[in-house]
């Protein structure tokens, strides 16, 4: 079987995509790329804090250089405008080369609608030119905060992505935060497929436990 590429993105920004991706780079012996990375001036950036994350596991992830990298922490769109020298587009990106002998964890910069290039291209954009032309399978992973306001969010982010065609990729969603059954109970309702229920507040060793098998759920 050839290995997944994963995009990992969230409902916005700051809902646990770094942490939830050093969770599947260890549990699943994935790579890690986070192709746009903003807000360098103040923040050594994910890739840093995936590379760093002690998850007493003994997989050493290649960690993948960003394609763009921006100072100021705001979406790429905006950043662009305190670099006017930086020209994002999405005919830019290519899954690293050699990438291709482990799983990929590429992680999304905010949420799905997040502006990335000078046309207004999106996230979005970003998932489905990468999703092409693949021969590996492409599924996307949504990270979602667990409490109040996530149903909206959470809701309206899949809604997003199968409205824009991406609905056989959709792998499901992560939720993140203090368990929250209820809430879990309504996206079941809505049909979606909860991959599993984390806390940022746990060790990153003990929460790789609730991730199951990629192969499982790639079948
Ligand atoms: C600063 C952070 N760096 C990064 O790579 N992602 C964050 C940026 C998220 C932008 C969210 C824009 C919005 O939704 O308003």
């Amino acid at each position: 079987m050839q290995h997944p590429i994963i995009f990992v993105t969230g409902t916005d920004t700051d809902v646990g995509k770094t942490f939830v991706s050093t969770l599947l780079v260890h549990k699943w012996e994935a790579n890690y790329w986070k192709p746009v990375q903003t807000g360098i001036e103040s923040d050594e950036g994910d890739s840093a804090t995936v590379s760093k994350a002690e998850c007493g596991l003994p997989w050493k992830p290649e960690i993948y250089a960003p394609r763009y990298e921006l100072l100021k922490p705001l979406s790429p769109y905006k950043a662009m405008d305190y670099e006017p020298e930086v020209d994002i587009r999405l005919s830019d990106f290519e899954i690293p080369k050699g990438s291709d002998s482990a799983p990929l964890i590429v992680e999304g910069a905010g949420g799905v609608f997040v502006p990335l290039t000078r046309n207004l291209e999106t996230m979005t954009d970003l998932m489905k030119k990468l999703a092409e032309k693949q021969n590996r399978p492409f599924k996307i992973i949504v990270v979602a905060r667990s409490g109040l306001g996530t149903l909206n969010h959470t809701l309206l982010t899949i809604s997003h992505l199968q409205s824009v065609g991406l609905s056989e990729h959709i792998m499901g969603v992560i939720v993140n935060g203090e368990k929250n059954a209820e809430n879990v109970q309504v996206f079941k309702d809505y049909g979606l497929t909860i991959l599993a229920e984390v806390d940022k507040s746990e060790s990153a060793a003990a929460a790789t436990r609730f991730i199951p098998p990629l192969c499982q759920l790639l079948k």
